[in-house]
């Protein structure tokens, strides 16, 4: 069920992405469609047909640098670092000298990146009102998912700006403890790619049996939706699910018996654990900055 809340409330918001990227893009699209004015995001972008691209899009604004930056950092101001993690600590040293003139508290700085930790973000910026958070692309159209995680020194009112902000783009969780980050970014940050492939191979495998593109291609992708949108309202485990469709002897149990012999499940077990793997050791490499 959806927990999307109206961003149209935050009357006085001004969010600022830094970053308007892929997934800056998508996190300023579902903003807008929920009810932010244009003149409410400024976006800080360095590429220049990018930033041309989001304005002609969505009237947003673009600044070429953050030097150009005019900050007003009244309390509901925001500040979404959505640059990628090898570009952070430059970006983020940059803002620094920005939010010394800032009154106190300054903005809730929202980082999206991948394995840049808090403690290593706080240190860079001299700022501890920071939350972090992992979109997925499906943003875009309001069907995100949002891992986010802060530390005890970030109150209740900054932790609800966080997710009214990223309520914009679909649902949110909360986790408990940072280092499951990797985890949610392993899992649905990533994931969105892992469904495209899955898409790519349905669509080939039904092109090699004689269909032609545009039939599987709505076969794979109206079964896909079909079959999520199922899972999604039932109570019932995906495997129950799966074994209804699994007739005795059947073309289905053919398919997931080679499935089986390939280790299916294994495989894609380890490929989250290597993303993860890969979120860690980017925040243990780029921390050290
Ligand atoms: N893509 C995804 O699905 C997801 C990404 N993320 C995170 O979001 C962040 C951004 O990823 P993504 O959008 O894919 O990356 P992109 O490269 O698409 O976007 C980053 C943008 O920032 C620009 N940029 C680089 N340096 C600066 C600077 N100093 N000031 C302003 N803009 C700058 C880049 O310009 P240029 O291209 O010229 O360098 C680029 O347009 C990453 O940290 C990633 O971990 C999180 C969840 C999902
Ligand atoms: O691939 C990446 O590192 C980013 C983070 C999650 C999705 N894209």
């Amino acid at each position: 069920m959806s927990q999307q809340k109206n961003m149209s409330n935050n009357s006085n918001a001004h969010i600022t992405f830094i970053g308007g990227g892929n997934m800056g893009r998508a996190l300023i699209s579902g903003l807008i469609a929920n009810g932010l004015e244009p003149n409410q995001i400024s976006v800080v972008e360095a590429n220049a047909m990018t930033a041309l691209k989001l304005y002609e899009d969505f009237g947003v604004q673009g600044i070429g640098a953050l030097e150009q930056i005019a900050f007003d950092f009244s309390k509901n101001n925001v500040v979404v670092m959505a640059v990628k993690p090898q570009d952070f600590n430059v970006v983020a040293r940059g803002l620094s000298s920005k939010l010394k003139h800032a009154s106190a508290p300054g903005p809730l700085i929202l980082s999206i990146a991948a394995g840049i930790r808090l403690k290593d973000m706080s240190r860079w910026l001299d700022h501890t009102r920071c939350v972090r958070a992992m979109p997925n692309t499906p943003a875009l159209i309001g069907k995100g998912i949002t891992g986010l995680f802060a530390d005890a020194a970030v109150n209740t009112s900054d932790r609800a700006l966080a997710e009214t902000i990223c309520n914009a783009a679909g649902e949110v969780v909360w986790v408990a403890e940072e280092k499951l980050m990797d985890a949610v970014t392993a899992v649905s940050g990533s994931g969105p790619a892992y469904v495209f492939a899955f898409l790519e191979a349905m669509q080939s495998a039904g092109e090699k049996l004689g269909l032609d593109a545009q039939t599987a291609r709505k076969l794979a992708y109206a079964t896909l939706e079909g079959a999520t949108q199922l899972a999604h309202n039932s109570d019932e485990h995906a495997g129950v699910l799966r074994e209804r469709v699994t007739s005795k002897g059947g073309t289905t149990a053919a398919a997931l018996e080679v499935m089986k012999q390939h280790s299916w499940h294994e495989i894609l077990e380890k490929a989250i654990d290597a993303a993860s793997q890969r979120g860690k050791i980017m925040g243990d490499e780029l921390g050290k900055n």
